[in-house]
């Protein structure tokens, strides 16, 4: 899988925008050094590029759980490492692309950056987004994030009609089932009224339950990856025609190493089913691991593995 992941240097790191500039621009406005990039590579320039992946911004107040699911989701790490991460303070570009299906950029936005400085081309960054996940801290006093929300997704609205909203009301794993079902009811009626409001009721957000500390933030990452995947009915359908051919209860599209799930069947996903999938995925990985095969070892599963549940006949 290759992953770059870039840091776009804000010219002065202190400042609460971080400066961007028009499209043309971009090769003479970044050198490498600002740039920064961890493994090398990948640079802003791409943004030129015609066959440019489709974006996945992460935004959302600070401290809300923006760098732990992107690096719990992409980079393996352990929910329990994620409460040493230092704050954001510029913007974090990674390249996922582990198969022909899972192709993008995540985007991760520091908290304090003021969107809407004049100085921020936002113009330039919501013109190529496929998906904007906005992160609400549940654990926290959510009112101030609902209004970011409402400005975030009113302003890419402007400028790129055709972006998905996903709303993750984030760190529910300290709440009762009912407490969460509350809050989400709240935040969705919140936000709601605001589009109306401002007349914005064609705008249609996706809200999920997540948390770093269970399988629901693969859950949810997979349904908005799903969406930005044009072949998505046809890739239904073949694991429909699978299922229905064989003793297979469920069938799922896994990329294996972030254990999103590309595609499944249409029966309804049950969270225990994809949770067992999950656990034989790290099963392999961890055997694989052991016995040191390398990443081109033809016996590691490719990186778009097709899961299946047996169901046993007695
Ligand atoms: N309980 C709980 N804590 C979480 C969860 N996700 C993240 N956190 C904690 O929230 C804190 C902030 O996480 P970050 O990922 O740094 O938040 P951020 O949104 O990237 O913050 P900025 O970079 O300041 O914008 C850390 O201590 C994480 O351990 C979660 O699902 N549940």
């Amino acid at each position: 899988m290759s992953r770059k992941t870039d840091r776009l240097a804000a010219e002065d790191e202190d400042s609460p925008a971080v400066d961007y500039w028009d499209e043309e621009d971009d090769l003479e406005a970044f050198s490498d050094a600002e740039l920064g990039c961890e493994d090398g590579g990948l640079g802003f320039s791409d943004s030129l590029n015609p066959e440019v992946k489709p974006r996945i911004l992460l935004m959302g107040l600070r401290r809300s759980g923006k760098s732990s699911i992107q690096k719990v989701v992409f980079h393996k790490m352990s929910p329990s490492e994620t409460l040493f991460l230092e704050s954001t303070n510029k913007i974090c570009r990674e390249d996922v692309s582990s198969s022909s299906f899972v192709s993008f950029q995540i985007w991760d936005f520091p908290g304090q950056i003021d969107f809407f400085d004049p100085t921020f081309d936002y113009e330039m960054i919501f013109r190529g987004t496929g998906a904007l996940i906005f992160v609400i801290d549940s654990q926290d006093d959510y009112v101030e994030a609902v209004s970011r929300l409402h400005l975030t997704v009113t302003r890419a609205y402007k400028v790129n009609t055709n972006i998905n909203f996903e709303v993750f009301i984030h760190k529910v794993d300290g709440l009762s089932d009912d407490h969460k079902i509350q809050k989400q009811r709240d935040i969705h009626r919140r936000a709601n009224d605001d589009l109306v409001d401002a007349g914005l009721q064609s705008i249609n957000l996706s809200f999920y339950l997540t948390s770093i500390y269970d399988h629901s933030i693969f859950e949810a990452f997979s349904k908005v990856v799903q969406k930005l995947i044009p072949q998505l009915p046809t890739l239904e359908n073949l694991l429909n025609i699978f299922i229905s051919n064989s003793c297979i209860e469920k069938a799922f599209l896994f990329d294996v190493l972030s254990k999103i799930y590309i595609a499944t069947d249409s029966s309804p996903v049950d969270m225990s089913t994809y949770e067992l999938c999950c656990d034989m995925i790290d099963v392999v990985i961890d055997i694989s691991c052991i016995y040191g095969w390398g990443s081109d070892s033809p016996s590691l599963p490719s990186p778009a593995t097709p899961l299946t549940i047996h169901r046993y006949v007695g």
